[in-house]
């Protein structure tokens, strides 16, 4: 036996049997001389193609993978060298044991010494030795490593005890010689390495199918046509698709605080989660699913990316939030009620008011009672549809990866008669667990009594109906707003105004507020950068609302649509609204006398 096996790569001896065969591509790594003869003697198997190389321990491993490189599909090797070659290829290893027959041999070997022996090596060598020695009655000393590393100081201490023979594998034998004793190596014998032609075999075809499977999914994650990240709870990527790499050249994603949040949430709450996300120039729409719990892994799947600039026509909030229904009106009480009760019951509800009026807050707040955080909002702005498929499309494969959750359609009143046929499809085929909320700023069944709004379509999204009043209509309500406007400019903005006074509020009161409680919201933010104190007072709202009516008046300009008589009689009703309907006031600016004016006011 040589201490140190000579580096033989490869070639050693070649058995390429049935060239056309599915062949398996094998190497023997032995880490003794013997064991490279024994395997010339055996029936190699007509699957196998082996290569035989001898090489032990460091220079095994050296070899191993070399020959992965190489192509190799399968290492056979054997103790301590089997051992540290698995730790560093990814193809599989498969270990020769050492039998009963081979202890059988190598104790039937040194019968004739009779004491001084002893055996050093792994339990797997060490327990069935034991049973073997007491069988045959031999006297021989038994010691379990579990590390080799632990041979030098164990084979000093057996030599100091006066033993002369150490019985083991190649590191045992090996040391042996270096302190001074006799080593006997337990070779592998027929037996053996047939046996480990048999292992590597069905080893080899388990890890073939598992590699395909690896593979197909590894294809499918490549190919998918969106990018797809998986990041580790601390926000690192461990796997991204090739999309990923191509579409996503910045690493703004990953670095967005909304991504540490998400990933904390879907972990926590294991549910999927969306968000949109700002990067410099993009916004981002973003699902987040959890891959693994034990290994805190979540994927990331980038549905969509748009220029800030671009005016998106879908947009899905992840978080939706609860925005309470302000006021003790009649009609804030009746708010409340019916987003309880269309909260609770399935079946499309359309909500129908001015502009401004709170309809899209009233549809997220529905969403809230019935959902909570558990499931997001798509939102489609219908004024920003066009009739490009790919846009519906788009909506149609995003509503089909949320499945659950609201769909609130706002402005369907303004989408475009050619497109209303594509939304009803779109809305024929979607999940029966998401709810549907349209807006609208006029009445539906007006719009299909006058022929411009489809009436399957009325029919799908107005199962139920829920009318918001004008803020002139509900003036009562006005100081609850004030109140609560301020409260979320002071969050937002950290404004000092803490309220407003009385005559103040009372004076806004008396305006009409035509654009709703946007127009009102607007105001009160106006009125809370002009207060440098804690309280709104009435002349700061004296001086805004003098401001406006001055914007409104340069406005309040007659449209030109309709015909001749059509703008005469537009013209003079505002003339005699501005002078208080005082009829010969108006004749006199109009340029003409009563008479003709009351004649033209009955046409
Ligand atoms: N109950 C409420 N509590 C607090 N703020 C509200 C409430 N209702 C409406 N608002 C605020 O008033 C503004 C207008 O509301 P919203 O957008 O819901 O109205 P809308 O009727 O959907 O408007 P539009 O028809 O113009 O789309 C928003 O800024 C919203 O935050």
């Amino acid at each position: 036996m040589t201490s140190k096996p000579q580096y033989v790569i490869i070639d050693l001896l070649k058995y390429a049997t049935n060239e056309g065969w599915e062949m398996i591509k094998v190497l023997l790594i032995a880490p003794y001389q013997g064991l490279a003869e024994t395997a010339k003697k055996v029936n190699i198997p007509d699957d196998i193609q082996l290569d035989v190389t001898i090489a032990n321990l460091e220079e095994g491993v050296r070899v191993a993978q070399l020959a992965e490189k190489q192509g190799y599909e399968l290492i056979i090797s054997r103790g301590g060298t089997a051992t540290m070659i698995q730790d560093v290829v990814s193809i599989p290893v498969v270990h020769i044991d050492i039998t009963g027959y081979d202890m059988l041999r190598v104790f039937t070997l040194i019968r004739g010494i009779k004491k001084g022996v002893a055996l050093v090596g792994f339990a797997n060598i060490s327990q069935g030795a034991a049973t073997i020695c007491n069988i045959l009655e031999f006297d021989v000393k038994m010691i379990t490593i579990k590390s080799r590393d632990e041979v030098r100081g164990h084979l000093e201490k057996l030599k100091q005890q006066g033993y002369s023979v150490v019985i083991g594998d190649v590191i045992t034998v090996q040391v042996a010689e270096q302190v001074g004793l006799r080593g006997v190596l337990i070779t592998s014998g027929k037996e053996a390495v047939t046996d480990a032609f048999e292992e590597g075999k069905r080893v080899y075809n388990f890890f073939r199918r598992v590699n395909n499977q690896f593979y197909y999914f590894q294809e499918t994650f490549n190919s998918m046509p969106f990018p797809v990240i998986l990041l580790n709870k601390d926000g690192e990527i461990i796997e991204k698709n090739l999309m990923y790499e191509q579409a996503i050249q910045s690493h703004e994603i990953v670095k967005s605080p909304t991504i540490s949040t998400i990933i904390k949430k879907v972990l926590e709450n294991e549910t999927n989660q969306w968000a949109e996300l700002e990067g410099e120039n993009n916004i981002y729409e973003i699902q987040a699913f959890l891959v693994s719990k034990s290994e805190a892994i979540v994927g990331i799947n980038i549905h969509s990316s748009v220029l800030k600039t671009h005016i998106k026509a879908v947009k899905i909030i992840g978080n939706p939030v609860h925005i309470p229904i302000i006021g003790e009106s009649d009609q804030a009480r009746r708010i409340r009620e019916a987003v309880q009760q269309y909260a609770h019951m399935d079946g499309s509800v359309c909500i129908i008011g001015e502009s401004g009026t709170g309809k899209y807050t009233v549809a997220q707040e529905i969403h809230f009672e019935r959902y909570g955080q558990d499931a997001p909002i798509m939102v489609i702005e219908g004024s920003h549809l066009t009739n490009e498929t790919s846009e519906i499309n788009n909506i149609q494969s995003k509503l089909l990866a949320i499945k659950h959750g609201t769909l609130i359609l706002r402005d369907i009143d303004s989408i475009p008669f050619e497109i209303q046929d594509s939304i009803q499809n779109l809305l024929n085929h979607i999940p029966s667990t998401m709810k549907v909320i349209v807006l609208a700023k006029e009445s539906l069944d007006k719009l299909v009594y006058e022929g411009t709004f489809d009436e399957i379509l009325y029919h799908k999204v107005s199962k139920y109906s829920l009318h918001l009043s004008p803020l002139q209509e509900r003036k009562e309500d006005i100081g609850a707003f004030v109140d609560y406007f301020l409260t979320e400019f002071h969050a937002e903005n950290g404004d000092e105004t803490v309220g407003m006074k009385q005559e103040a509020a009372n004076y806004l009161m008396q305006f009409d507020w035509l654009g709703n409680l946007s127009q009102f919201k607007k105001a009160v933010k106006e009125l809370s950068m002009m207060t440098t104190a804690n309280y709104i007072e009435l002349s700061h709202v004296e001086e805004l609302m003098s401001k406006y009516e001055r914007n409104k008046d340069k406005n309040e300009r007659i449209s030109l649509d309709g015909t001749l008589q059509e703008i005469e009689q537009k013209v003079i009703k505002q003339v005699l609204q501005e002078e208080g309907n005082n009829q010969s006031k108006a004749a006199t600016r109009l340029g003409i006398n009563r008479s003709t004016l009351w004649r033209k006011l009955k046409q």
